[in-house]
Formats: C-alpha cells, structure tokens, sequence
C-alpha cells in the first residue's frame, strides 16, 4: 500500500480524489483510517480503497496525516511506526513536533488549500533530512502536484503561509458575500448578486495572472468616475489594514497551535 490517509474530511477527500483521478495512485494502492473501523469502511467505499484498521496502518510505505491539530497528541502514539513516512497538512504543527509525536524522522509538513477541490491548491512543502533522504518529499511533491501547485518553502515561513495562502479561499469568500449583500442593498435580485460577485472574482483572479494588483485597479478607476469613488470609501474603511491583520491573526494562531504541542 503507497499510502495511507488519516482522517478523511474536507481536506483528505479532495486530494485523495485528485491523486486517483489524475492516476498518481491506483485505489488498491491507498487505504483510509477513520475514527474506527466502521468509519474507516463509510470513508473507504465511494472511493474503492481499502478501509484500514491501526493495526493495519504498518502495511503502509506512507501515510498522510489529515485530522485536526486538536485530535493529534491522541493519535500520534497509535498510528508511529519507525519504518513508514508520514505527510501532515495539520496547521501549526511544525516537523519537529511532529517527530516527537511520532518517534520518527521521516516527517514531510505540507500546508495546501480548499482548493485542492477543484485542482488548484497552492501547496506549501517542508521536510527533514530523513523524509527528503528516503524520497518522502520527493513523494508528496508528485501527490500535491495533482491537486495544483507546490512550493517548497522554509519552515519559518509556514505559519504565514497558512495565514495567508491557506486561509486565503476564507477572506475572498467573505470579500464575495459582503460585495453581493452590497448589490442586494441597492436593490439587486439575491441570485444575480451572488453570481455577479462570484463571476467577477473568478475573472479577477485571472487578470491578475500577468498583471500587478495596482495595474488591475487602476485600469478600472476612471478619473472622477464611479470606482474611485468606492475605492475611497473602501480605504476610509481601512480595508487594507483589516487584510494585515486577518494575516497577521491566523499567522500568530498557527504559532499558537504549534506551542500547544
Ligand atoms: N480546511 C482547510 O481549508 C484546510 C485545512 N488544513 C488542515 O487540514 C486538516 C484537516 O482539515 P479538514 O479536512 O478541513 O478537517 P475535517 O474536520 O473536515 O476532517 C478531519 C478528519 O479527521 C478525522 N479524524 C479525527 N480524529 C481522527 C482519528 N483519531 N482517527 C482517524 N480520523 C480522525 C475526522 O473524522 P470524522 O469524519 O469521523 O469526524 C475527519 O474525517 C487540519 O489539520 C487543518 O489544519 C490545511 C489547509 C487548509
Ligand atoms: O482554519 C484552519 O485552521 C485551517 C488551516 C488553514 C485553513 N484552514
């Protein structure tokens, strides 16, 4: 078995349908670990991998750990094992909690996105020597690759990673909703609002393939016309400052999350 996933929620279901559909893993290469072995077959069967019980866990050459922070210190002693890898895509927990926590070396930190639903993650990767020695990283760069794209980045840089890529689909949602309950304030149908603001975040995310941020704004700005005019009452609001802090907040949360360990 290539790889075992632990916890199979949002996160684990989407990159392990993007690992199958595009052919990096065969069904009968993967197994799935739920809560207890009924859970682990409900998890395992829409997806035609094998339902694995802990005992079952060391048939595996990896595993990706995909629970929440919270549920890990209990979990860590039942699934360390000294020959297997593991991935973890858990906020905050850095690779040498999580090498304690397992008793094991072999730890790739991985920090992908809700994304990873529609292939387009922008994932984070960090390693010890060991992971990237017995090919671990070179594994979870090729697993990620399928479900967008990979960035190695060093470890200091994770808990802003996750602030601010991670978090990320989470602020430009709420940017979505307060731009159509705005629309639906001046009097537009609720439907059309939501589709308004959802279509034209889509087509600013590609404008901005290629283009600065500054450029894109300014293109849209007419002298004395209706945009600088929003544009002033966005900044009045200090909207820029409410980015720096959001980022800032779950940065210092992720930190957080890893000096509880
Ligand atoms: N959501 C996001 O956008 C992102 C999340 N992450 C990280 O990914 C991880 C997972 O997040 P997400 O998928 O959203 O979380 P979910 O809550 O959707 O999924 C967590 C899964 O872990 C399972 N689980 C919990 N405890 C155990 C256990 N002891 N044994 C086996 N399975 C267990 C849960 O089981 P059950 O279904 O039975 O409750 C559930 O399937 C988190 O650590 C988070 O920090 C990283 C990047 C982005
Ligand atoms: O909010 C969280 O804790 C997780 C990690 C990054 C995105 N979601």
């Amino acid at each position: 078995m290539r790889l075992a996933f632990v916890g199979l929620g949002k996160m684990g279901r989407s990159i392990l349908k993007g690992a199958l559909e595009r052919g990096f893993l065969r069904p009968e290469e993967v197994g799935v670990l739920g809560r207890t072995p009924e859970r682990s077959r409900e998890l395992a069967e829409p997806f035609g991998v094998r339902p694995l019980t802990r005992a079952d866990l060391g048939m595996a050459e990896r595993v990706l750990i995909a629970v929440q922070p919270r549920d890990f210190p209990a979990l860590a002693p039942e699934i360390a094992h000294h020959r297997l890898g593991y991935i973890s895509i858990m906020a905050g927990i850095s690779t040498s909690v999580l090498a304690r926590r397992l008793d094991n070396r072999r730890v790739v930190r991985a920090m992908p996105n809700l994304a990873v639903a529609i292939g387009e993650s922008s994932t984070a990767l960090t390693a010890l020597k060991e992971a990237r020695e017995a090919e671990d990283l070179a594994f979870a760069r090729a697993l990620f690759a399928t479900v967008g794209d990979v960035y190695e980045i060093p470890e200091h840089l994770f808990d802003a990673f996750t602030g601010m890529s991670a978090s990320a689909p989470a602020y430009l949602a709420v940017v979505a909703e307060a731009l159509a309950d705005a629309g639906v304030k001046m009097g537009m149908p609720r439907a059309l609002a939501l589709r308004l603001a959802a279509d034209a975040l889509a087509a600013t995310g590609e404008l901005l393939k290629g283009r600065h941020p500054a450029q894109v704004k300014d293109e849209v700005a007419s002298p004395g016309g209706t945009t600088i005019h929003g544009l002033h009452a966005l900044e009045a609001r200090a909207v820029r400052a409410a980015f720096y802090e959001a980022v800032e907040a779950a940065t210092q949360r992720g930190h957080e999350l890893g000096e509880s360990e």
